[in-house]
């Protein structure tokens, strides 16, 4: 950890709007908002001025750095609990993949925010916002939560109580990155360490525009930047540059659309993370809490047999060969069309047309990756059709877990 982020961390409400190599506490390092262009005459704030800047970008960077306050013990309850995103693009990609692995969250109203899963009763869903998955997860106020990675990093903030179940729910994917104008003093500017090389000051430091502080405070420390103020909005970020009130922001982009609409671009070593849904829990729940492991065990074994199916085809094709040991061969000398562990391959009764049975038509059916279809495949007699679930014997994640836990499977009933 740097100097700058132990500093901000020891003394938030001094340090947080301090430029990021700077001294805890020094005012004049603190950028007010300006017009654009002002930037090559160092600026002159008012006492009134600078001490308001001072006020907003504390408040601001509190929200988003105080650490969760958690108690010593769990509190004593008889039921489970899972949070789920209340509301926005989460949400509902949460339902539909719950749904997808035959978890019907009955939820009859939008404003309900407490529900069931018939198939796993001894389990309580409560829906929250997306920061407040997390929050509750820390404080061991809910058990599990499906969240965005993004999420995780910002509010978990590496929290050793949070355990990460599963990092791939293959929803809600997207990344966060600087978004950089793509005109004026930035026409020029293509990567981070040219963004950094910039001759950013304390007078007249980098502004960056961000939901993400903590992440966004780490990330400058660690590359180096020594002149950056963090800003904080809560939406349309996009907009703050050519508003003028932030020179670039620090956010998600999935499609990049938001960005291109509003003159920003990537820049390389720009990203900061990948996103996409995740599975959390608290870890002292995991350990305490009867029943929760068995329950994510089979969250575990629903999700793994539904993610990993949803990558595959079911592919059934007819094959001419001498022997069905012979197009077995010919198949697993091709890695893409192996199969799991091998194709199956059967024997086609037709009738030729000399009303003889056809002697050397084979059926091979394997599972090929969605990818690799279309090079996979070729000729006629080809049934392509979508796989359900692929049950493995053992979800690695499964054992993962067990082993971060340090739990021996035989002590849970799993049957
Ligand atoms: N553009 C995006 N593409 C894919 N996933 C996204 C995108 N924006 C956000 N997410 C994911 O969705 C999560 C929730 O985002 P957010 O809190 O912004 O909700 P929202 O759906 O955008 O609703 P709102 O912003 O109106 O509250 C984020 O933490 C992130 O994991
Ligand atoms: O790369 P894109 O596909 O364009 O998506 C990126 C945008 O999506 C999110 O905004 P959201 O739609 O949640 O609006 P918000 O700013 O109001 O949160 C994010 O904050 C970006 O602005
Ligand atoms: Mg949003």
């Amino acid at each position: 950890m740097s100097p700058a982020l132990s500093q901000q961390r020891a003394a938030p409400a001094v340090a947080c709007a301090a430029r990021l190599g700077g001294r805890a506490g020094s005012s004049s390092s603190i950028a007010s908002s300006r017009r654009p262009g002002s930037r090559a005459a160092p600026r002159r704030q008012t006492l009134q001025g600078r001490q308001a800047a001072l006020e907003v970008a504390c408040s601001l960077n509190n929200s988003a750095g105080t650490a969760v306050p958690k108690p010593l013990k769990l509190d004593e309850r008889d039921t489970l609990r899972l949070a789920l995103p209340s509301k926005g693009r989460m949400a509902e990609d949460t339902l539909q993949l719950l749904k997808d692995c035959q978890l019907s969250v009955v939820k009859p109203n939008p404003r309900q925010y407490v529900a069931r899963i018939s198939q796993l009763p001894d389990l309580e869903v409560w829906f929250q916002r997306a920061t407040d998955v997390v929050r509750k997860l820390i404080t061991g106020d809910v058990d599990l939560g499906i969240v965005g990675l993004d999420m995780l990093a910002e509010i978990g903030n590496d929290d050793p109580d949070v355990v990460v179940l599963h990092d791939a729910l293959d929803f809600g994917q997207c990344h966060l990155a600087l978004g950089v104008p793509t005109g004026g003093r930035f026409a020029a500017i293509n990567s981070l360490e040219e963004l950094r090389s910039m001759p950013w000051s304390e007078q007249a430091p980098l502004r960056v525009v961000t939901g993400y502080q903590n992440i966004a405070r780490k990330y400058f420390a660690e590359k180096g930047f020594e002149n950056v103020v963090l800003l904080s909005a809560d939406g349309a970020l996009e907009a703050a540059p050519a508003m003028g009130s932030a020179d670039i922001i620090l956010d998600l982009v999935s499609t990049g659309v938001t960005l291109r609409e509003n003159n920003l671009k990537q820049i390389a070593g720009g990203t900061i993370m990948h996103s996409q849904g995740a599975l959390v829990a608290n870890r002292r729940a995991l350990l305490e809490r009867p029943g929760l492991l068995e329950i994510c065990h089979e969250l575990l074994e629903r999700l793994e047999a539904h993610l990993t199916a949803n990558a595959y085809y079911s592919v059934i094709a007819n094959m001419r060969g001498g022997s069905a040991a012979e197009v077995s061969l010919r198949l697993l000398q091709n890695a893409e069309l192996a199969g799991l562990s091998g194709p199956t391959v059967s024997r086609v009764y037709t009738l030729g047309a000399d009303g003889k049975a056809e002697p050397h038509l084979y059926a091979a059916t394997i599972c090929v990756p969605k990818k690799r279809l279309y090079p996979a495949i070729g000729g006629s007699g080809v049934l392509v059709q979508p796989m359900t679930y692929i049950f493995d014997e053992e979800p690695p994640r499964w054992r993962h877990l067990l082993d971060t836990l340090g739990v021996s499977a035989d002590s849970l009933d799993l049957s």
